[in-house]
């Protein structure tokens, strides 16, 4: 029997000692960095000493950035010290639970580099059909190569932080008007948070040493802003105001059993895209808007995997850094309530999704609030949990009054 007294904390819940997710909160003691157990969160900094001189110091800091840095080897050793001290029968000297209804996370690291990948077929037809319905919805060097762009590291914000409605210009007849956007809409994706030494041309077979966990990840796109500014250079503003990262972060290790093989493509790939052992991820996400659950795509239904991303994205001479972000694209799966987009759930704003409470949605209104959650098989049957990221809208400002 474990020290720690939370019914959550159980292998068959998301968050039990299987799991062990990152953070970092604002404590009476300061900003520390702590790990979720069940619906508690407990500060390291007190454990510091218990966890030996290797690894103690890298969770004696105020955020993840020595831990990120500190490479694979540490954060194994990190994780077996935790396992043992939430295992064993009495409290580690020093241990105190916080629930978390009581502690605020904060954003847990720096955001280095921040990049955007658009790795499901079935989201990047769906978007293709309602946008550009006269081209091929996929275009030739989809299957060849991991589609992505460069993002704004500087807007991610931490789950539970409001999301104020962007503005911007937007096509009209009669010529382009700038206010605030009509069409707001969430990607539901999968963060990947880089650690360990800076390196570039990163092998597929190498991705362990250089992503350290996963995180939920909601991608906000302002689609009116988006579909007038894209071309030729692909998303700028219409995604830039603000992407939201879940406050703790599942270290990658946690993920072993959900490993599987990803849809693979009818044609060879170069040889860096190809995995030794699989790296697509069983991982079952559940989107909900003002608590309806509305979608629950499937993450193993994507067609490139964290592993061959990073390999892409460090393929030209490109380094990644400790702190660095990707996202595998927003995750869609081959049904309709599987969509991981309010553009592809309501088919560009023509067929809108009715709510628990009888109200009817298309785009996102004022005052909505989405929740991301996800979870993926672990261990000896038991559930390993992405938690929660969550925001909610809120009117720009009275002066951004729309301009002709
Ligand atoms: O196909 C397009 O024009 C645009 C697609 C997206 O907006 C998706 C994007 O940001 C990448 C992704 O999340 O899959
Ligand atoms: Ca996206
Ligand atoms: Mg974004």
């Amino acid at each position: 029997m474990s020290w720690i007294d939370d019914p959550e904390f159980r292998a068959d819940r998301p968050f039990g000692p299987q799991t062990l997710p990152y953070g970092v909160i604002d404590t009476e003691g300061g900003r520390q960095v702590a790990v979720r157990v069940g619906d508690h969160a407990l500060p390291l900094r007190p454990l510091a000493d218990a966890l030996g001189e290797r690894v103690g110091p890298l969770v004696a800091a105020d955020s993840l950035d020595p831990l990120l840095a500190a490479g694979r080897v540490a954060w194994q050793e990190l994780r077996v010290r935790l396992g043992e001290a939430v295992r064993s029968a009495s409290a580690p000297r020093g241990a105190s639970l916080l629930p978390l209804a009581e502690v605020r996370p904060v954003l847990p690291f720096t955001v280095a580099d921040y990049v955007d990948f658009y790795a499901s077929r079935h989201h990047a037809e769906n978007v293709a059909r309602i946008l550009r319905p006269d081209a091929e919805p996929l275009l030739p060097n989809w299957t060849h190569l991991p589609v992505g762009y460069h993002g704004r590291a500087g807007t991610v914000v931490v789950s539970g932080t409001d999301v104020v409605r962007p503005s911007g210009q937007r096509r009209s007849t009669g010529g382009p008007v700038f206010g605030p956007t009509e069409r707001l809409d969430i990607e539901a994706e999968v963060g990947f948070v880089c650690g360990g030494p800076v390196a570039s041309r990163v092998p597929t077979s190498a991705v362990t040493e250089h992503v350290f966990g996963v995180a939920l990840v909601n991608d906000w796109s302002a689609r009116d802003i988006q579909a007038w500014e894209y071309q030729p250079l692909g998303p700028f503003l219409g995604k830039s105001f603000a992407t939201s990262i879940a406050a703790w972060i599942t270290p990658l290790e946690a993920l072993t059993v959900a490993r599987v093989t990803p849809p693979l493509p009818d044609h060879p790939l170069l040889e860096y895209l190809l995995e030794s052992g699989p790296w697509g991820l069983d991982l079952s996400l559940e989107v909900r808007w003002n608590g309806t659950l509305v979608a629950t795509p499937p993450f193993a239904t994507m067609s490139w995997t964290c592993a061959q991303q990073l390999a892409h994205l460090t393929s030209n001479g490109a380094t990644v850094r400790p702190g660095d972000l990707f996202a595998s694209g927003t995750v869609s799966g081959p049904e309709r309530r599987q969509r991981g987009s309010f553009l592809e759930l309501s088919w560009g704003g023509r067929e809108p999704v009715t709510l628990d409470d009888g109200t009817r949605r298309t785009f996102l209104e004022d005052g909505d609030t989405v929740m991301i959650t996800a979870t993926a098989p672990g261990d000896g049957g038991s559930l390993v949990g992405l938690a929660e990221v969550t925001g909610t809208v809120l009117a720009g400002p009275a002066d951004q009054r729309e301009q002709r």
